[in-house]
């Protein structure tokens, strides 16, 4: 059920949520305040996308407990962009929100897909298609979103153009954000705060304080990945 606080805009306490009795989430605590970005790292199969599914309310049919305040108007963007393919670029973008066709064509300027609003999705590249999905998720002005992943499947330089892209388009909305995410140097690029999921619990977490344009040779940087790594496991 989603209840909006007003003061914190995620509010998760003693959450479990269990598979055939395996406790996946076992007993996790979570605040997110509004505008806050959090990247959520984890070894595969920590829970990450368990935790995400939660707080988007698709996991009603799982084994669990705990209490989870989330706020009524949330958007999730996963790693494929789950357009429809039978449906137009900007239809896709306003589908379900009737009368928004000028909200949309805003919203795919934004993303820099302004003259794509006729197009088909299988006529976009992945990183269009990710725009687009984007698009569709921030036109609907969320206080939360929530993003599994979202670049996984892009190569390196167009995720480095959408981490851009994301950055401003979290600056120009301010929903508060959680990103999971296997690339902690992305967590680092765009996160307020990084958390570490292992065993169901949150094991660590970092208060991203660089500011600019957060590079990897920033010695503070190489700390705070350093830091992560350790928590994730990784030895370098
Ligand atoms: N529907 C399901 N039925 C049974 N087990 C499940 C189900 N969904 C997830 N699990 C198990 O729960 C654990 C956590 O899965 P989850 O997908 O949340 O991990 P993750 O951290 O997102 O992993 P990855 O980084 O590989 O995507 C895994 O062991 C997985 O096998």
């Amino acid at each position: 059920m989603a209840t909006h606080t007003g003061l914190l805009t995620v509010q998760v306490r003693d959450l479990v949520r269990r598979y055939d009795e395996r406790a996946v989430l076992d007993g996790l605590d979570l605040d997110i305040e509004p505008g806050e970005f959090v990247a959520l790292l984890g070894k595969s199969g920590s829970g990450k996308s368990t935790l995400l599914r939660a707080l988007a309310g698709l996991d009603y049919d799982v084994d669990g407990s705990g209490e989870l305040v989330v706020p009524a108007n949330v958007s999730v963007v996963f790693q494929d962009s789950r357009l429809l393919p039978w449906a137009r670029v900007l239809d896709n973008v306003v589908l379900g929100l009737g009368g928004a066709e000028e909200r949309g064509r805003r919203s795919l300027d934004e993303v820099g897909l302004a003259g794509r609003e006729k197009a088909w999705p299988n006529e976009l590249s992945g990183g269009e298609q990710q725009r687009v999905a984007l698009a569709r998720s921030l036109v609907r002005e969320p206080q939360l979103l929530l993003a599994d992943e979202p670049f996984g499947a892009l190569d390196a330089l167009t995720r480095l153009k959408m981490h851009a892209l994301l950055r401003k388009l979290c600056a120009a909305h301010q929903p508060a954000v959680l990103l999971v995410t296997h690339d902690v140097d992305e967590a680092i690029v765009l996160a307020d705060r990084v958390i570490v999921l292992d065993a169901g619990r949150i094991v660590a977490e970092e208060t991203i304080t660089l500011t600019g344009s957060r590079s990897a040779a920033d010695p503070e940087f190489a700390a705070v990945r350093s830091r992560l790594l350790d928590a994730l496991g990784v030895s370098v």
